[in-house]
């Protein structure tokens, strides 16, 4: 990836507030550094795990060819590929929700869907994908206390959940948990729809099934009307 990508993020932004930047750059550089050396040696024991795997599969599967130039490195490839889809797990929702602004006098309610996510089921490691949709009710009632967000922190945060072992309803919840913390909204609301590799791949082998989950709080929970509106929204 483009270092560019990674310093209008999140560098620029701590650069851009700082009083004095050179300074800054080095505090954060020593960090990234220190940051670095600890996941490369994730990375190697995680390797050396892969490799074991795969002498298992051989054990098992004596024709298994390992000396295969595409599994040459399929260890380090697939600790890196974890570290990356685990990445959620190294954010956290108040930085995510760093800039938020006063609802004002917005109290009508406001929903991002169909946003794709990728996760990794806790039981078996294999991937489930779908679509997060969320919704909010600012509650202007509580003046400063309640706040809206640009939109695309609605889709970090949904990544911050999904990026782990997790499991579909423990998502929901900690999604739906996320904004209602920072947020302080008068009601929020999350639906998830999630196509299970475990499920659809292997085991039970329902390729067409998916799950599908909510959970609510707050106006969303006391008022069905306001339900049957985030799903019309939904369906347009
Ligand atoms: N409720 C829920 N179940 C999940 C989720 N992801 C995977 N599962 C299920 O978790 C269960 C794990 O149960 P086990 O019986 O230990 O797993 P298993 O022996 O591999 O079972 P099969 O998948 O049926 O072959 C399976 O039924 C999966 O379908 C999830 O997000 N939510
Ligand atoms: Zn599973």
């Amino acid at each position: 990836m483009a270092f560019e990508a990674s310093f209008n993020k999140d560098l620029a932004r701590k650069l851009a507030s700082s009083n004095n930047p050179e300074k800054t750059l080095d505090l954060e550089l020593a960090q990234f550094r220190a940051r670095a050396v600890e996941l490369n040696a994730a990375r190697e024991k995680m390797a050396e795990g892969y490799d074991k795997v795969l002498q298992g599969l051989k054990m098992a599967f004596p024709n298994l060819d390992l000396d295969d130039k595409n599994l040459v490195g399929s260890p380090n490839r697939m600790a890196r590929a974890l570290l990356e889809i685990c990445s959620g797990l190294g954010t956290s929702q108040k930085e995510i929700f760093s800039t938020t602004f006063p609802a004002e006098n917005y109290n009508e309610v406001i929903i991002l869907k169909d946003i794709d996510y990728t996760s990794l089921c806790s039981h078996h490691f294999f991937p489930f994908i779908g679509k997060a949709h969320v919704g909010y009710l600012p509650d202007t009632t509580h003046g400063q206390d309640s706040r809206v967000v640009g939109l695309s922190k609605l889709a970090h945060i949904v990544d911050m959940h999904a990026q782990r072992p997790q499991l579909q309803e423990r998502m929901c919840y900690g999604i739906m948990n996320s904004i209602k913390e920072e947020l302080k909204p008068a009601g929020v609301m999350v639906v998830i729809e999630g196509s299970h590799g475990c499920l659809t791949c292997r085991g039970a082998k329902k390729a067409n099934a998916s799950m599908m989950t909510s959970a609510l709080d707050g106006k969303f929970k006391e008022d069905p009307k306001l339900r049957a509106e985030f799903f019309s929204l939904l369906k347009q």
